[in-house]
Formats: C-alpha cells, sequence, structure tokens
C-alpha cells in the first residue's frame, strides 16, 4: 500500500502562515493535484511530504507509516521538481539511469527501463548528449523520465511540464496519465494550470491561503465549487456570480423564479456556469445585454450584464446574437451554484 495521510500540516514562516492546518488523504494508485494561484503553499506542501522542508505541526504517513523526521530518500519516493535538477556531467543515458543505478539493478534492466522511460517522453536521440547541449524543455523531460524509469510507487511533481510548449504539454500530459495508470503509481502534482488538473487528476484539491478549500473530483469541483473562490478558479470563462434578491424563499429569473435554498437570507449569490444557460424569449428568461458576441468556432462567446453585474455565457456556435442585444436566458435550476455573500461558501441544496 502507497496511499498518503497529510494530517493537520501547519507551516510557518516567522509570522507567515503559509499552511493552516492542512489534511488530504491521497489512495493508493490515485492522481492527486494540488491546484490553486501563485503562494498559496502548493509547494511548500510537496516539499514536506517529500522530506525538503520540516512542518512546524502535524503529521504525514506514507503507507500507513510516518515518515516525519525521515530523510527524503527513506520516504520510498519519487520526485520531479520545477528546477529539473539534472546532473550536468552525466549523459542523457546515465541521468536516466541514475535511480536505477542507485537501486543496482541489473544491465538488461537498466537499459529496458531508459529505452522505455526515453520513448515516452521523447528523448531517444539525446541519450548521448550532455545536458548543456539541450533545450530547457528537454532538460526538463529527462528530469521526468529519470523519475519514472524506477516505476515509483510515490511520485511528487511540481509542475514539471511547465518549460513544454503547448503542443507538447498536451501530448505529454495525455501520456504521463497513460504510464501512471498503468503502473498503479501514487502521484501527487502540483499545478497552478486548471485544465491541465482537470485533464489528469482523479481529484483535485484546490489550495487558497493556505488552506484546502475543496477536494473532489474534476467534474465535482467544477460543477459543485464549494467556495466562490473555487468556482472562480476552475473553469475558463470562470463562473458568473450574479447577486440577486430574495423574495419569500424565492429567486427572480425571468418569468419562472427560482427556490432558493432556505438557509438564504436577503440577498444570494447565483454561480452560474457560462454554458449552463439557454436562449429563451424574453420576458420567459432573465434578461441579459450582450456587449460582445465573439463567434469562437466551437461555441458563442457572449460578453455583457445581467442585473448591472458582468457575466460571460456560452451558447452554441448556431445561435445568432449580435453585440448590443439584449437576450433572454433560462437557466438550469439543476446547474445553478447557490452562494452565500458573507462567507462565499455554497449552500448544502446546491451540491445536492
Ligand atoms: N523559505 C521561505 N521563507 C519565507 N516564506 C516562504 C518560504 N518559502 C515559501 N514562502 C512563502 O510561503 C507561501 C507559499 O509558498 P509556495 O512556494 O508553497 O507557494 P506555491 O503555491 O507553490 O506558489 P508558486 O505556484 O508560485 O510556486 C508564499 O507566500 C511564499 O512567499
Amino acid at each position: 500500500m502507497a496511499n498518503i495521510v497529510i494530517d493537520r500540516i501547519r507551516k510557518s514562516f516567522g509570522t507567515f502562515e503559509a499552511l493552516k492546518e492542512v489534511s488530504l488523504t491521497i489512495n493508493d494508485g490515485e492522481f492527486v493535484s494540488l491546484l490553486g494561484p501563485s503562494g498559496c503553499g502548493k509547494t511548500t506542501l510537496l516539499r514536506i511530504i517529500a522530506g525538503l522542508e520540516t512542518s512546524t505541526s502535524g503529521d504525514v504517513l506514507i503507507g500507513g507509516k510516518s515518515v516525519i523526521g525521515l530523510q527524503p530518500k527513506e520516504r520510498g519516493l519519487a520526485m520531479v521538481f520545477q528546477n529539473y535538477a539534472v546532473f550536468p556531467h552525466m549523459t542523457v543515458y546515465e541521468n536516466v539511469a541514475f535511480g536505477l543505478r542507485m537501486q543496482k539493478a541489473d544491465y538488461a534492466r537498466v537499459n529496458a527501463q531508459v529505452e522505455k522511460a526515453a520513448g515516452l517522453l521523447h528523448i531517444e536521440q539525446y541519450l548521448d548528449r550532455y545536458p548543456n547541449k539541450l533545450s530547457g524543455g528537454q532538460r526538463q523531460r529527462v528530469a521526468v523520465a529519470r523519475a519514472l524509469a524506477v516505476e515509483p510507487k510515490v511520485l511528487l511533481m511540481d509542475e514539471p511540464l511547465s518549460n513544454l510548449d503547448a503542443l507538447l504539454r498536451l501530448e505529454m500530459r495525455a501520456e504521463l496519465k497513460t504510464v501512471l495508470q498503468a503502473a498503479g503509481t501514487t502521484t501527487i502534482y502540483v499545478t497552478h494550470d486548471q485544465t491541465e488538473a482537470m485533464g489528469l487528476s482523479d481529484r483535485i484539491a484546490v489550495m487558497h491561503d493556505g488552506v484546502v478549500e475543496q477536494v473532489g473530483t474534476p467534474v465535482d469541483v467544477y460543477n459543485y465549487p464549494a467556495t466562490r473562490f473555487v468556482g472562480g478558479f476552475i473553469g475558463n470563462p470562470p463562473m458568473n456570480f450574479i447577486k440577486v434578491p430574495v423574495t419569500n424563499g424565492q429567486v427572480a429569473a425571468g418569468s419562472e423564479p427560482l427556490t432558493a435554498p432556505k438557509e438564504t437570507g436577503k440577498e444570494v449569490i447565483l454561480g452560474l456556469r457560462g454554458e449552463a444557460v439557454q436562449l429563451a424569449p424574453l420576458p420567459l428568461g432573465l434578461e441579459m445585454k450582450v456587449r460582445v458576441a465573439e463567434p469562437m468556432g466551437s461555441h458563442l462567446l457572449l460578453t455583457g450584464s445581467i442585473h448591472d453585474q458582468p457575466v460571460r455565457v456560452i451558447l452554441p456556435s448556431s445561435e445568432t446574437v449580435r453585440s448590443g442585444d439584449v437576450i433572454g436566458l433560462k437557466l438550469d435550476p439543476n446547474r445553478i451554484t447557490w452562494l452565500s455573500p458573507e462567507s462565499g461558501k455554497s449552500f448544502p441544496a446546491a451540491t445536492a
């Protein structure tokens, strides 16, 4: 078993609290991303799991055993970090073979594993080169190949694809997913790129200001954000937030009012995904003033306002809406997230 339990980890740098009691369990063979904006504490958490940083309090268990106090190399994990430290005095082949040599693997295994990892990362043609003859993206792929070559039980990665161009990133993403799934590797992956996290992960832990705000499958965090921060951080365009009055437990939205969760006060925030609407005639639909209509090919992107609040909405490209139009929108009640204006948290009814 190679599950990871992060138990109430705190980390302060002087008076600054970088992690404010983070708990998270990653199951054996699971791929979990730590996703969040710059400075939210993702790298700090990963470094604590790796043993490169000490926590102020809390525990980390790998395979049921506490690893606090163990050296990084005693923790039975492989890692790839942003600064992809490859050894400059070794060829690419020897770099990829490094972990296997440490394990005293025999010649045939070293060769087979290096070949497999190099093939996967498309670096076969550079095996005889030294790292100073490689681009940043190629060096990064060597670092990933070196980690994969040992077929680790636990793999920690911090933005390992950040130096690759968009197309290669997409390709690597798909290949990483396939290989890690096949190997059953337990993986923690740090990224600030929500598309990457959505595409790769079994579950995503969304972090903000040293706290995990939500842990869930990509579909759940997208459809049922626990907080306004999560809804705004995930999705492109981000979730729309429209503050509306609540009258007798209902919210007006065109001619069919919506029933608000009973916990709401006088006002509530409707969290609305851009694509969770349909065109409807006025006054049946909720009125939207369209400022700009952009035909994107695959869809029509509308930027404008509802109740004088900015929104972005996505319609099928077959619809004809022009800049300056006033349109009606029918909202899908099952796809609305109801959020408290005070706490920014969603009401339970929205996540049912
Ligand atoms: N050694 C340190 N001393 C003081 N503050 C630190 C130290 N390391 C990190 N921090 C602070 O802790 C916070 C979290 O940093 P961390 O590197 O974990 O963020 P991150 O989410 O990984 O961001 P990024 O995506 O930019 O790498 C930041 O505000 C950072 O400035």
